[in-house]
């Protein structure tokens, strides 16, 4: 990854105060949503309103719009109104690779986001996840539990086979994935545990509906001081090891592989990505 994803803030593209807050937020990317945020009758208005916004300055979050599905009589223009001027296209309930197809050709210039909500999306994951203007998933939780009925619970036990199929589609396609919203904002600790079980599960991130979600992402989904400090071992100890012709090392009574220097590799690049990204 060559920028961190670990908080993905959605603003209702109506709401000109939040899209001005979030020029002073810690949120790796934006999402500003043309979609389920937006009321029919404000559908026209946030979509200029959000083309002003993005004329102007954002620093160094990501600028994703979400646009409304094809299927509405809101989704080809947001599409062609963000071909320009956004980092990403965040296509709603992406359910076959086809979906992504004629967004893309509105789109020829910008990377696509798949919103990955539907009952159809998980089982076709792979499919969408190898499309080749794919840059990124984002599990839409709500409407994935609304599909198949499920309830919400802690352990997320309904959502975990959806959940990983996406999971195992985007890393073997090598695209980024960010976990769903926890809709309870209030809740910190039910948010830290959520977040906590996206990133054990290899989430890059978390999506987030309030700015009071941003620091528990935040610091969750960063490599740990404990995680930097292990990997810098690690990588010495190999590299010792491989200078005097062994292929494995021992760091705290457990073996170094290569395999373990590319995850320390990665852990240390994702906190220099952090680092520049928090300059
Ligand atoms: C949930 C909210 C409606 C709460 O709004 P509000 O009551 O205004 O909150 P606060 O008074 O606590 O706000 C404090 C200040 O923070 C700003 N604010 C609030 N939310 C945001 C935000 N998302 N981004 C930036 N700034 C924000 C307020 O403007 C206040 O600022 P100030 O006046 O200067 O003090 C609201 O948080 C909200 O609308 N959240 C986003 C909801 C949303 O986008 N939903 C759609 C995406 S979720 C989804 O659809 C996922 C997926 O598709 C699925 O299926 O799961
Ligand atoms: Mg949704």
């Amino acid at each position: 990854m060559a920028r961190p994803y670990r908080s993905v803030l959605y603003i209702p593209a109506a709401n000109a105060r939040a899209m001005e807050k979030a020029r002073t937020l810690a949120a790796d990317a934006i999402i500003f949503d043309l979609e389920d945020a937006v009321a029919p009758a404000e559908k026209a208005g946030a979509r200029e309103l959000l083309a002003e916004a993005l004329r102007s300055d954002f620093g160094g979050r990501a600028r994703i719009v979400r646009i409304n599905g094809l299927d509405t009589e809101w989704g080809e223009a947001d599409a062609r109104a963000f071909a320009t001027g956004a980092d990403a296209v965040l296509v709603p309930k992406v359910s076959r690779g086809e979906d992504l197809d004629r967004v893309a050709a509105l789109v020829p210039q910008t990377p696509l986001w798949a919103m990955m909500e539907t009952a159809g999306g998980m089982l076709n994951a792979a499919e969408i996840a190898r499309h080749p203007r794919l840059q990124a998933m984002v599990m839409g939780t709500n409407d994935l539990a609304k599909e198949l009925n499920a309830r919400f619970r802690p352990d997320r036990l309904p959502m975990m086979q959806g959940l990983g199929m996406c999971l195992l589609a985007a890393k073997a396609h090598g695209k980024i994935i960010v976990d769903g919203v926890f809709n309870a904002f209030k809740d910190q600790d039910g948010l830290r545990a959520e977040c906590e079980q996206g990133r054990d599960m290899g989430f890059d991130g978390k999506t987030l509906i309030h700015p009071s979600q941003l620091e528990i992402a935040n610091e969750v989904f960063a490599p740990s001081m404990t995680e930097i400090e292990l990997s810098r071992r690690q990588i010495a100890a190999f590299e010792e090891a491989t200078a005097q012709g062994k292929g494995v090392a021992v760091v705290d009574g457990k073996i170094v592989e290569n395999l373990h220097v590319a995850t320390a590799r990665a852990t240390l690049d994702l906190a220099d990505a952090i680092a520049r990204m928090d300059a």
